[in-house]
C-alpha cells in the first residue's frame, strides 16, 4: 500500500485529523494507496499558502515570460513522464493504458501553449477622450483558484485549469477527485522540478462535501473551476455566487451522434464506437444517443453489431484490450440501473445488457451495451449515464435530427456524418452544442474552445480566450494634478 502526502506550501502534508482514504484499483479491486482526509482546517492551511505566495512571496514579482518558461519546462517534464504518470492514472480509474499514455503526452501541449501565450495577452488602449489624461488597461491575476477535476481523466482536464491559471499569474489549490488523486500528486514533483515556487501550486486531498465545499466557499478564494457531475457543479455554482467567485463548470452530456445517409460508414461506424465505447463511455462528451437516418439504419446497425462484438474486455494495461473496467463501484452500480431502467422503459437491448469478468477478472466490467427502439422522451436518451450504454434512434430527415438532437437538457457535443458541405453547415448551424464534429468524433485540442450549452456547464476551456477566465482588466487613469473649475459637476 503506497501512502501519499497531500502538497501545501511546497511540502508534503498530512491532513491535521490525521484521517486517511485509500483508492482502489478498478480492474483487481484492490486498495493500493491512502490518502491524507482533507477537511475544512486543511483547506484553510492550503489557500493561506497560495494566498501568501500571491502577496508575499516572490511568484508577484516573476514577469510574464518567466512564468510562460516555467510552464514551457513543466510541458517537458510531463512528456518525459507521460507513461509513469498514465499508469498511475490507470491504476486509479481502469481507463486503457493505450489512451492514458496518449493522452499524457498529449496534456503536455497545455503546458507549452499557455506557457507561451503568457507574455502575450495584450488590449487594445482604448482612445482618450480627455485633455491631459494618459490611460492604460493592465491584465492581472485574480488570486487564488480552486481547481477541483474528476476521475475520468484527471491530469489532462487539471491541465485544462492549471496551465492559464499559472500562465496569467495566479496561485491554486487543486481538490482531485477522491477515486484518484495519485496523478495529481505525482505531477507535484515536476510542478516543483519545472522551478515554481512553493506554495504556487497546492493540492488537498478528500472528499467533495469535507474538502471540496470549503474549499469554494473559502472566502481568500477568488475563482472556482470545476469539471465533474451536474450536482456537483449546481451546487458549487450557488455556494460561489455568495461572495461572487468567479466560475468555470465543464458538466455533462448527452450527445447526439448523427449519421446521414450519404456517410461514408467505413468511418462512421468506427465513429460511433469511439463516442460511446472508448474510455467505457465514461467522458462527458460521450455520444450516447446514436440517430440513424432510415436509409442506412439495417446496414449501420450491422456493421456496429459486428465490431463492437469483436471488443476485447480486459486489462487496462495489455495492448490488446478494448474495454476496460468502470473506474468506481458506484459508476457500476449507476450504469447497471440505466441498463435496468432502459429495458423496463421498453427499449429492446441488441447487444450487452449485464456486468462482465473477462477471464474471470473480478473489475467493475460492463459489458458494451446497445439498444434500439428508443424513445427520445425516455430516461435513457435524456439522462447521462457515463458508462459504455448507447441509445440508437431512426430519423427520416434533417429537421427530425435537429429536433431529436436538441430535445435535451445538455448540449456539450454532438457529431454529424454526410459529405455534403451545405447539410454539415446547415446542421453545425443549428445544433445547440458547444462542440460539433463532422466526420469526426471526440477531438478536443489546446487551441480550440471547449464547453457546454445549457446544462453542461458554464465559460469555455482551451484555447487563447481561456486564460482571460484567470484575468481581470485593471484601467490605470494617468493625470496631470489641476483644480477642476466646478468639482460638483462631472465633466
Ligand atoms: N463532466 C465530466 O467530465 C464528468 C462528469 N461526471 C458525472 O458526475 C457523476 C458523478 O461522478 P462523481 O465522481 O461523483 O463526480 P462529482 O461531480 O461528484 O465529483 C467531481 C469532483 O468534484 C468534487 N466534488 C463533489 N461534490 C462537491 C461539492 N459539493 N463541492 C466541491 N467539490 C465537490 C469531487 O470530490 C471531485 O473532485 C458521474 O456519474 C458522471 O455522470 C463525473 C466525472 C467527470
Ligand atoms: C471534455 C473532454 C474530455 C477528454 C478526455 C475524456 O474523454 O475523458
Amino acid at each position: 500500500m503506497k501512502d501519499y502526502h497531500m502538497w501545501i506550501g511546497g511540502a508534503p502534508c498530512e491532513a491535521a485529523s490525521g484521517a486517511r482514504f485509500t483508492s482502489t484499483n478498478p480492474y483487481t479491486r484492490e486498495e493500493w494507496a491512502r490518502f491524507p482526509r482533507a477537511s475544512a482546517d486543511d483547506v484553510d492551511h492550503a489557500v493561506r499558502s497560495a494566498h501568501a505566495a500571491f502577496t508575499d512571496g516572490d511568484w508577484p514579482t516573476w514577469t510574464a515570460s518567466a512564468r510562460g518558461a516555467a510552464l514551457v519546462r513543466l510541458a517537458a517534464l510531463v512528456t518525459e513522464h507521460a507513461d509513469r504518470l498514465a499508469e498511475i492514472e490507470v491504476r486509479d480509474n481502469g481507463k486503457l493504458f493505450a489512451e492514458m499514455s496518449n493522452q499524457a503526452r498529449y496534456m503536455a501541449n497545455w503546458y507549452a501553449y499557455y506557457g507561451g501565450l503568457a507574455d502575450k495577452v495584450e488590449g487594445l488602449v482604448p482612445p482618450i477622450d480627455k485633455p491631459g489624461v494618459l490611460n492604460m488597461v493592465t491584465y492581472e491575476p485574480l488570486g487564488v483558484c480552486a481547481l477541483i477535476t474528476p476521475w475520468n481523466s484527471p491530469l489532462l482536464l487539471l491541465a485544462w485549469k492549471l496551465a492559464p491559471a499559472l500562465a496569467a499569474g495566479n496561485t491554486v489549490v487543486i481538490k482531485p477527485s477522491e477515486y484518484t488523486s495519485a496523478s495529481t500528486l505525482e505531477l507535484m514533483a515536476l510542478v516543483e522540478e519545472a522551478g515554481i515556487p512553493a506554495g504556487v501550486v497546492n493540492v488537498v486531498t478528500g472528499f467533495g462535501d469535507e474538502a471540496g465545499m470549503p474549499l469554494v466557499t473559502h472566502p481568500l478564494v477568488r475563482k472556482v473551476a470545476f469539471t465533474g457531475g451536474e450536482a456537483a457543479g449546481r451546487a458549487i455554482n450557488e455556494a460561489a455566487a455568495r461572495d461572487f467567485k468567479k466560475v468555470t463548470l465543464e458538466l455533462g452530456g448527452k450527445s447526439p451522434n448523427i449519421v446521414f445517409d450519404d456517410a461514408d460508414l467505413d468511418a462512421a461506424v468506427p465513429g460511433a464506437i469511439s463516442g460511446i465505447f472508448a474510455a467505457s463511455g465514461q467522458t462527458c462528451i460521450a455520444g450516447s444517443r446514436l440517430l440513424l437516418h432510415d436509409g442506412i439504419y439495417d446496414a449501420f446497425l450491422e456493421r456496429l453489431l459486428e465490431m463492437t462484438r469483436a471488443a476485447k474486455l480486459g486489462d487496462p494495461m495489455e495492448a490488446d484490450t478494448n474495454i476496460s473496467p468502470v473506474a468506481t463501484e458506484a459508476q457500476h452500480r449507476k450504469i447497471l440501473d440505466y441498463i435496468e431502467i432502459a429495458k423496463a422503459e421498453g427499449a429492446t437491448c441488441v447487444l450487452g445488457g449485464k456486468a462482465a469478468s473477462p477471464g474471470g477478472a473480478p473489475g467493475y466490467f460492463v459489458e458494451p451495451t446497445i439498444f434500439t427502439d428508443v424513445r427520445n422522451d425516455m430516461r435513457i436518451a435524456q439522462e447521462e449515464v457515463f458508462g459504455p450504454v448507447l441509445s440508437i434512434m431512426p430519423f427520416s430527415d434533417e429537421d427530425e435530427a435537429v429536433a431529436i438532437a436538441n430535445d435535451v437538457l445538455y448540449g456539450l457535443a454532438a457529431g454529424v456524418w454526410t459529405n455534403d458541405l451545405h447539410r454539415a453547415l446547415s446542421m453545425s448551424r443549428r445544433l445547440q452544442a458547444g462542440t460539433i464534429w463532422v466526420n469526426t468524433y471526440r477531438s478536443t485540442s489546446y487551441t480550440t474552445p471547449f464547453g457546454g450549452y445549457k446544462l453542461s456547464g458554464l465559460g469555455r476551456e482551451n484555447g487563447s480566450q481561456a486564460i482571460m477566465e484567470y484575468l481581470q482588466p485593471k484601467s490605470v487613469w494617468l493625470a496631470e494634478p489641476r483644480a477642476v473649475a466646478n468639482p460638483f459637476i462631472r465633466r
